[in-house]
Order: structure tokens, then C-alpha cells, then sequence
């Protein structure tokens, strides 16, 4: 496989091609390969703080973050060391330890959660929430919206973002349709529908599951006062109300999106942030609900590396140091970025709309008619100019700037991100805008 990079790839495309012969697509997610743009994923040697270094010696600004969860940076040297310590003490038991109880307490200190259980990914995370829902009420159906990702639950594939919209995946093959005959999937943010389906089968669903703020089909937060309608409906029909925090927990605020709205869920799912560049994640919510939960109910969940206390320590640590302050300064280095871009991207003429939810954001390249309309759903959304974001993400790759390889996933920032890693993002602007203007639509 070859790439047309400016910078020497010598190194990434002979490990992709080795890669590629042992691994399906050549990576273990697929969002990290380079598909929906073209060429050859960078493979990654180091992280330092805002900073990524990939085999053949390129550095590159993150505004990937791993997806999400290094908050902090790369290698930030408190996280580092605790991991250090924690792994030097044993790396896993399989029995209880003490650090899965502080993170447990530090998660339940931060949300409305009354109880919590930890799992490894934010998809265990979600498929757990969603057995715990339906054992609970006894009910089937589940509502879920078109462009939401949830991890790579069968039930919850059905019109995902993602790698899903990425990759242009419609239903995925090996889900069954019995698996998804109990999945009602509506139009983001479009009440009526929500009341419709309630009308038409209120009494036999069980649960709304929702991202808190969608990040996964880009940002495309809620309007309206969305989630407070769908707690209330939920409410009303006897219905529980999933808040999939997986992306923006600990990462908007300390309490997640649940610290910008404040609607209260009946469950929520964490997963990124709160493992500090490790495999954690939780779910939690009422501890009437949760009593539900095996030992103590007959709703059976379990894993052999919950609440890993490598895993345990790097979030811990992670929401330790996660303060107002942090918070307070990635919004700042949010919104300055979001200008940055929208400036350079004028400059050159080129349509856009940028979204954000607290210091998540993305970039919409959309026709000039649509430039001035928000956002709203998964329509919305795939009406992008998909070969403009290719020409900007290559030209911001060429210049040193990591950005999700997708138009559909949102862009994060670290609280590594000082004054000098801006003014690296400000000259990769320019010839990035300009390379997105010289594509025709
Ligand atoms: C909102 C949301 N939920 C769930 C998941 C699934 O998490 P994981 O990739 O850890 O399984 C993700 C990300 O992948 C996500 O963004
Ligand atoms: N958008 C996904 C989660 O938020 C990206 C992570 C992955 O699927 O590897």
C-alpha cells in the first residue's frame, strides 16, 4: 500500500502492510484506518502531552486524543507514575480491590448515579445497561436514534454513527433481525416521533437510550430541552431513560453533560475518560434499579478484568486531576480553536458549520446553501461535502495536525494544548482551508 503524504510514511505503510496480513483492514478499530479519506493509517510510537509521534519520526498535534480519553495529555507524568506503581504492586486478582471502590465513589461523588459497576469498554458498558433495563421492567422494546453510536452492541448497530456512517455500513451483517426486531430507531432530536412511538408501543418499551450529546455523526447536540422531553416520556410510560455518557463523561465537566443540562437518567454509561488511557468503563444509575444487578438481583453481568486495578488507577488518577480549572481551560482551548477554524475556512470561502457541545466540537464541510442551518440529525449530517473534509484532513496531516480520520466523529482537545501547539494549528490552517476550497463540489 502506498500513500501520497508529503511526510515520510516509509515506516507506517510497512507496518500496515504487515498489519493487514494478520488483521482484517489492517487496524483493530475501524475508525483508525484512513478509508473514508484515503491512504495509510500512522502508527503511533509516543505521546507527550499534546503531541503524538508516529514510527517514521513525524510529530503531529492530537486533536484525537485516543478517541477521547487522554483529558490530560499524553504521558502525563502523575498518571505515569501511579500506573507505574500500581503495576509494579500485581496487575490483576480477580477479586476485589481497593482502587475499583474509589474510582466507584468518585463517579457516584460526580453524577446523579447512586450505584455504579465497572466493566472494560463503553459497549459492555451499554449492553449492560440495556439487559439491566429490560430485566427491570420486564419490557422488550428499546428506542434508540439514527447517528447515535453506543459502542458495537447488536441491538444498538442499527443507523449508527461511527465507523458505521463512516465506512457507509447501512445494518451490518450478522446482527439478525430478531436481534433488532425489538430496536425502534427514530430521527434524532424530532419529538414527535419519540411521542409516536410511545403512543403506538408505550406499554412494551423499556427503555430510551441516548448519547448525552451526540458526538458520533459529529456533534449534533440536543435541542429543545431533547433530553429533558425523553426523561419525562420515559417517566410517564413507565420507561427508563439511558444517558451514554461514554464520550462526553468527565469530559464536558466534571459531571459530564449531566453538569451542563442537569436531567436527571434513570441509567448512565461511562467509558474514556474515566480509564485514563485504559480499558474502563461503568454503568450505574438508581440503586433501585441496580440492586437488580447480580449478586444482588438475578440480572447476570460479569467480567473477568472489571475493574482491572492498572485500569482503575489511571481513571482514578485521571478525575483526580481533572479540576474546574482543567475544565475551564479546555473550554477556552476549544472555543479558540473553533475560531481558528472557522477564520481560516472563511478566508478561503469555504461552507461550513461548526458544532459544539461544552469543549467537544466538530466541522461540518456542507454546501453553501446549507450554511447557515444547524445541524440536527443524522440527515443533516450526511449531507457533508465528504471529499472536502478528505483534502483538509490530508493537507492538516501533511502539516502536522491529527484530526479523526472521518467527517463524522467529533474533534477533542487535551489540557496539554498551550500557546505554542496553537500556533503550530495556526499555520496548518492556512494550507489546509486551501486545499479544502480547491475541491468543486
Ligand atoms: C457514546 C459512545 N458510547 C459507547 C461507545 C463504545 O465504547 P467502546 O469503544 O469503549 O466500546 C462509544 C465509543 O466507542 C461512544 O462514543
Ligand atoms: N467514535 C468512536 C467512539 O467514540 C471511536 C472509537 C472506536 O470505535 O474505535
Amino acid at each position: 500500500m502506498s500513500d501520497h503524504s508529503a511526510r515520510s510514511t516509509a515506516r507506517s505503510t510497512a507496518l500496515f502492510d504487515q498489519a493487514s496480513a494478520v488483521t482484517p483492514g489492517g487496524v483493530n478499530s475501524p475508525v483508525r484506518a484512513f478509508r473514508a479519506v484515503g491512504g495509510v493509517p500512522r502508527f503511533m510510537a509516543s505521546g507527550d502531552g499534546c503531541h503524538i509521534t508516529d514510527v517514521d519520526g513525524n510529530t503531529y498535534l492530537d486533536l484525537v486524543c485516543s478517541w477521547g480519553p487522554m483529558l490530560l495529555g499524553h504521558a502525563h507524568p502523575q498518571v505515569t507514575a501511579a500506573v507505574q506503581a500500581a503495576v509494579s504492586r500485581g496487575t490483576s486478582y480477580g477479586t476485589p480491590t481497593e482502587a475499583e471502590v474509589l474510582l466507584g465513589e468518585e463517579i457516584v461523588a460526580r453524577t446523579p448515579v447512586d450505584k455504579v459497576r465497572l466493566v472494560s469498554s463503553g459497549t459492555e458498558a451499554t449492553m449492560s445497561a440495556l439487559r439491566l433495563a429490560r430485566g427491570f421492567t420486564g419490557r422488550a422494546k428499546i428506542i434508540k436514534f439514527a447517528g447515535c453510536y453506543h459502542g458495537h452492541v447488536d441491538a444498538l448497530l442499527a443507523q449508527a454513527g461511527s465507523g458505521v456512517i463512516t465506512l457507509g455500513i447501512p445494518g451490518t451483517p450478522g446482527v439478525t433481525e430478531a436481534t433488532t426486531a425489538d430496536t425502534i430507531v427514530l430521527p434524532y432530536n424530532d419529538q414527535p416521533a419519540v411521542t409516536e412511538a410511545f403512543a403506538q408501543y408505550g406499554d412494551q418499551i423499556a427503555a430510551v437510550i441516548t448519547e448525552a450529546s451526540p458526538g458520533n455523526m459529529g456533534v449534533v447536540p440536543p435541542q429543545d430541552n431533547f433530553n429533558a422531553f425523553l426523561a419525562q416520556t420515559c417517566r410517564a410510560h413507565g420507561a427508563l431513560f439511558i444517558s451514554d455518557e461514554v464520550m462526553t463523561g468527565f469530559r464536558i465537566t466534571r459531571s459530564g453533560w449531566y453538569g451542563v443540562d442537569g436531567v436527571e437518567p434513570d441509567l448512565m454509561t461511562f467509558g474514556k475518560v474515566m480509564g485514563g488511557g485504559f480499558p474502563a468503563a461503568a454503568f450505574g444509575g438508581r440503586a433501585e434499579i441496580m440492586a437488580h444487578l447480580a449478586p444482588e438481583g438475578s440480572v447476570y453481568q460479569a467480567g473477568t478484568l472489571s475493574g482491572n486495578p492498572v485500569a482503575t488507577t489511571a481513571g482514578l488518577t485521571t478525575l483526580r486531576l481533572a479540576t474546574d480549572e482543567v475544565y475551564a481551560k479546555l473550554d477556552e482551548t476549544s472555543a479558540t480553536i473553533q475560531r481558528m477554524v472557522a477564520t481560516a475556512l472563511d478566508k478561503e470561502g469555504v461552507p461550513h458549520v461548526i458544532q459544539a457541545a461544552g469543549n467537544l466540537f466538530s466541522v461540518f464541510f456542507v454546501n453553501s446553501s446549507d450554511s447557515s442551518r444547524p445541524i440536527r440529525d443524522f440527515a443533516g449530517a450526511n449531507a457533508q461535502v465528504l471529499p472536502r473534509f478528505a483534502a483538509f484532513f490530508h493537507a492538516m496531516l501533511d502539516a502536522g495536525v491529527y484530526l479523526p480520520p472521518s467527517a463524522f466523529e467529533a474533534w477533542f482537545v487535551s489540557a496539554a494544548i498551550d500557546d505554542d501547539a496553537l500556533a503550530e494549528l495556526e499555520s496548518a490552517l492556512a494550507p489546509a482551508a486551501a486545499a479544502a476550497a480547491a475541491v468543486q463540489n
